[in-house]
């Protein structure tokens, strides 16, 4: 089994405030693994640290093959470009369409021959289905489809890792479940995903891999057939 992440003793910090201690955490390609928790009991936290937005400073860590406690601020980019992350509130850049925001990451990411560009941007944009909407600026779509283009963005550099923040956490029930069904139809085509959620209907409805933060740290939750 091929390990993408994982935390040994580690504590996760906000500045001096420490927010989760002894984290052992394991992910292995191809898991879909949910993580949550009240508000506050540090998801989030948990979240930046793994994508190097908050230090690893007490601890062993690892993911996609990224030491964390070592990491430098220059090995970053390098790192962010192996995972693919997803928020809440979608972040997408409202001055342009969504091809362009696409070939903006390509080309941030080093991408040069435009013939490539395309058809990556077309390829994943297939993987949402909105492949017909890349000429659509992110307000003229409804949240869902403009979490589905967040979710073709983190796809476009084969991430080792997706990792999504509350993917869910602005959308109708209804949406929610189109949003899932794309993540879980990635995750069969073999992407690891690591999704944060306080969305108990999500979890019911598509059982998985479970980690509760609660109480300052985290711990996998044993799901009992009813
Ligand atoms: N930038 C920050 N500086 C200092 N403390 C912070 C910061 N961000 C969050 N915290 C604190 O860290 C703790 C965990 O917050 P975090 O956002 O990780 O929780 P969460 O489980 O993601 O909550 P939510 O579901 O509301 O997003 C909280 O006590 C919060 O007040």
């Amino acid at each position: 089994m091929q390990q993408v992440l994982y935390l040994k003793d580690a504590s996760i910090f906000q500045g001096d405030s420490l927010i989760l201690s002894d984290v052992n955490v394991e992910i292995n390609k191809g898991d879909f693994v949910y993580l949550i928790g009240k508000t506050g009991s540090g998801k989030s936290s948990f979240m930046k640290t793994l994508y190097a937005d908050l230090p690893l400073t007490k601890g062993e860590g690892s993911i996609v093959d990224f030491d964390l406690p070592s990491l430098k601020e220059k090995d970053i980019p390098f790192l962010r470009r192996k995972l693919g992350v997803v928020f809440q509130d979608f972040k997408l850049l409202t001055d342009r369409t969504v091809n362009e925001n696409l070939l903006f990451v390509l080309k941030a990411t080093g991408w040069k021959e435009k013939k490539d560009m395309n058809a990556r941007v077309e390829e994943v944009l297939n993987k949402v289905d909105m492949k017909t909407k890349g000429f659509k600026f992110p307000h003229e779509l409804s949240g869902g489809e403009q979490q589905r283009v967040a979710i073709a963005r983190a796809l476009l550099n084969n991430p080792e890792l997706i990792l999504a923040d509350e993917p869910t956490g602005n959308l109708d029930p209804q949406t929610s479940v189109e949003v899932m069904e794309v993540l879980r139809e990635i995750n069969k085509n073999g992407n690891t995903i690591l999704m944060a959620t306080h969305d108990y209907a999500l979890l019911l409805k598509y059982p998985s891999k479970t980690l509760k933060c609660d109480d300052s740290q985290i711990y996998e939750v044993i799901q009992r057939k009813a």
